[in-house]
C-alpha cells in the first residue's frame, strides 16, 4: 500500500478505521512500545482516542505494545487511606503497604480500563503485569527506595505468542523478585525495559507535556544523549522528565532504533508522530 500524506485534519475527518487505512501504509512486523502515563490517561475521550489510534495501528501490521503507569491514580488511593507516599529521582518509595496498593491500582483498575478501551474499539487486548509468564524479574533499585525494583531479566517470549494471535499486551509496571517479593518498577522504566527486550523499532513515551523542555521553555524536536546529560546537570529536566530521558539513553544503548517523548493528550498523538513526516515532541536517536 502506497503512503499518502497523512496530515491532522485526514486522521481527524475519518469517520472509521477502514476510512484512514488508505493514508497509512504497511508497517509489517514492526514493534512500537507506547508508554502511557498516568498523566496522559485523563479524560475518558481521551482514552478513546488513544485505544483507537492502538486498533489503528494493529490493522496496518504493526504490533503494538502498551505499557502503563497510573501515579496520580495511586497517589488517589493511597490519600483515601492516609498512607504518605514521597518520590526521590521520580521514583516512589514503596514500602509493603505502599506497594499493595501500587499493584491494586495498576493492576486491578487502571491496566484494566485500557485493556477495555482497546477492546471497545474493536482490538483484542490482554492485561498482565511484569509478574505474568517471567515476563520482568527485578532487583532492587537502591535500598533506600525499599520495594522499587529495576528489571533485570526481560523474558519477552508471552509477547511474541501474543503478536502470533493478533492479540495487543497491555502491561502494568510490577515486576517480580528472585524471593517471592513483588516490585513497583517506574513505568517508563518497565517500557524501556521491555522495548529493549524486543529490539523494538520505536519507544514512545506518552505524558502530559509536549516534549523535553529546554532551558528557554521551548520544546527540543530532536535531542542528543549529550544535551540530555547537560540539561539534567543544570536541573532543566527534572522530576518524572528524569526516568524518561534515563530510559530513552538504556533503550537506545540496547538497541531500540528510537525514541519519542511526547503529549499523549493530543487527539491522534500516536498516529501523529509514526504516520506523518513531521512527527510529534522531542526524537532521541542515537548517535
Ligand atoms: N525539561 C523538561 N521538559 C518537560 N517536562 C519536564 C522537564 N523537566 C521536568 N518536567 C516535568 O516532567 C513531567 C512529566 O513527568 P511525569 O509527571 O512523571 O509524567 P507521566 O505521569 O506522564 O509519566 C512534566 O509534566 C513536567 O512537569
Ligand atoms: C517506582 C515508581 O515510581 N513507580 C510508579 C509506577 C507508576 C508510574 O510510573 O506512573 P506514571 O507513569 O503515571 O508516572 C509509581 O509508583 O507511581
Amino acid at each position: 500500500m502506497k503512503k499518502r500524506e497523512m496530515t491532522r485534519d485526514n486522521i481527524a475527518t475519518a469517520r472509521t478505521l477502514s476510512e484512514a487505512l488508505p493514508y497509512l501504509q504497511r508497517y509489517d512486523d514492526a514493534i512500537v512500545v507506547i508508554k502511557l502515563g498516568g498523566h496522559a490517561m485523563g479524560s475518558d475521550e481521551g482514552m478513546e482516542s488513544f485505544a483507537r489510534d492502538v486498533v489503528l495501528m494493529r490493522q496496518v501490521g504493526v504490533n503494538p505494545v502498551i505499557v502503563h503507569g497510573g501515579g496520580p491514580m495511586i497517589n488517589r488511593l493511597l490519600d483515601k487511606l492516609d498512607i504518605k507516599s514521597e518520590f526521590v529521582g521520580g521514583k516512589r518509595v514503596t514500602d509493603e503497604a505502599t506497594m499493595e496498593v501500587v499493584e491494586m491500582v495498576l493492576s486491578g483498575q487502571v491496566n484494566k480500563r485500557i485493556v477495555q478501551a482497546i477492546n471497545a474499539q474493536g482490538g483484542k487486548a490482554v492485561g498482565l503485569s511484569g509478574k505474568d509468564a517471567n515476563l520482568i524479574t527485578c532487583v532492587p533499585t537502591n535500598p533506600a527506595l525499599g520495594l522499587v525494583g529495576t528489571p533485570d531479566k526481560v523474558d519477552p517470549s508471552i509477547l511474541h505468542t501474543l503478536f502470533r494471535d493478533d492479540t495487543i499486551p497491555v502491561i502494568a509496571p510490577l515486576g517480580a523478585g528472585r524471593n517471592g517479593e513483588t516490585f513497583n518498577i517506574n513505568g517508563d522504566t518497565a517500557a524501556g525495559a521491555v522495548a529493549a527486550a524486543l529490539q523494538a523499532d520505536r519507544l514512545l513515551l506518552l505524558t502530559d507535556v509536549d516534549g523535553v523542555r529546554g532551558a528557554d521553555g521551548a520544546v527540543l524536536t530532536e535531542l542528543s544523549s549529550s544535551q540530555i546529560e547537560e540539561l539534567t546537570k543544570e536541573g532543566v529536566i527534572a522530576g518524572g522528565m528524569i526516568p524518561k530521558t534515563e530510559t530513552a539513553l538504556d533503550a537506545l544503548s540496547y538497541g531500540v532504533r528510537a525514541v519519542v517523548i511526547l503529549d499523549g493528550r493530543t487527539p491522534n498523538a500516536v498516529l501523529l508522530e509514526l504516520f506523518t513526516e513531521h512527527g510529534a515532541g522531542s526524537l532521541i536517536r542515537s548517535g
